[in-house]
C-alpha cells in the first residue's frame, strides 16, 4: 500500500477534504466512496459504531477490508466509535486501514493503545466527544498525529453543528501549530469558516458532501475556506 503522508513541506498543515460515508448509500459502499474519491476527496472517513460505546451500528473490519480490495490506494480514515478501542487495532489494521482513531472517553490505558496502534504502523488520531474538556487530551497529543473535535454527539449523521467547540480547536492549534486538527460533525459551507478560523486543517463533512448533486463543488468550496484561513494565520505568525 502507499504510503499516505498527510503533511507538506516545510510550512506544516495542509488542509485535507474527508467525507464521511455514514449517510450515503452503504448498500453501494464502494461506488459512494469512488464517487467521492473522483469527486475530489482527500480520504474517506470511515465511521465505525458498536451500539455501546455510541447507540447506533454501523460496520466493522470485514467491511473496511472488501472495500480496501476495490480501492487499494485512498487513506481510509477510521472513526471508531466502539466501547473497546484496544480489541479492534489489530482487525482494522489487517483490513488495510491508514488512520486508527479511537475515543478518548473509551481508552482504558491510553499510552498503551497508543503504542499498540503505532505498532500496527497506522497513523495515530483521538477523538473527543462534546461534553469532554479539551484539557483532558493535551497529555497524549505530542504522541499522536491527529487529534479529533467532534462537533456532534458521536452517533448519527445529519446533526447541527455545536460551534461552541470552537474553543477547543483554538486552543489545540495555539499550542500545537503542526497538529493536525479534524473537526466532524455537522460540517458544510455553512459552518466551515468557523471551523477553518478556528484552526482545523481535516475536515469531514458527511451529509452536505453525499445529498449534494454536486459533491466537486462542496468539498471545494470547503477546501478553499480553509486553505485562505491557514494562509491568513501562516501570515500574521
Ligand atoms: O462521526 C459521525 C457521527 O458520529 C459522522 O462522521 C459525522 O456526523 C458526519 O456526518 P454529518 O456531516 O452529516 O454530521
Amino acid at each position: 500500500m502507499v504510503s499516505h503522508g498527510m503533511r507538506t513541506g516545510n510550512n506544516g498543515l495542509m488542509c485535507k477534504i474527508g467525507p464521511s460515508i455514514l449517510n450515503a448509500d452503504l448498500s453501494d459502499l464502494f461506488s459512494e466512496s469512488q464517487r467521492l474519491l473522483d469527486n475530489g476527496a482527500d480520504y474517506l472517513h470511515l465511521d465505525v459504531m458498536d451500539g455501546h460505546f455510541v447507540p447506533n451500528l454501523t460496520f466493522g473490519h470485514p467491511v473496511v477490508k472488501c472495500l480496501r480490495r476495490k480501492i487499494p490506494e485512498a487513506f481510509f480514515d477510521m472513526h471508531m466509535m466502539v466501547a473497546e478501542p484496544d480489541k479492534w487495532v489489530n482487525p482494522i489494521a489487517e483490513a488495510g486501514a491508514n488512520q486508527y482513531t479511537f475515543h478518548l472517553e473509551a481508552a482504558e490505558d491510553t499510552l498503551e493503545l497508543i503504542r499498540r496502534v503505532r505498532e500496527t504502523g497506522m497513523r495515530v488520531g483521538i477523538a473527543i466527544k462534546p461534553g469532554t474538556c479539551v484539557e483532558s487530551v493535551l497529555p497524549f497529543v505530542d504522541k499522536v498525529d491527529m487529534v479529533l473535535i467532534m462537533t456532534v454527539e458521536p452517533g448519527f449523521g445529519g446533526q447541527s453543528f455545536m460551534k461552541d467547540m470552537m474553543p477547543k480547536i483554538q486552543l489545540l492549534r495555539s499550542k500545537f501549530p503542526d497538529l493536525d486538527i479534524e473537526v466532524d460533525g455537522g460540517v458544510g459551507p455553512n459552518t466551515i469558516d468557523l471551523c477553518a478560523e478556528a484552526g482545523a486543517n481535516m475536515i469531514v463533512s458527511g451529509t452536505a458532501v453525499t445529498t449534494s448533486d454536486n459533491p466537486r463543488h462542496v468539498m471545494s468550496s470547503l477546501r478553499h475556506s480553509v486553505e485562505e484561513a491557514i494562509q491568513k494565520s501562516q501570515l500574521e505568525r
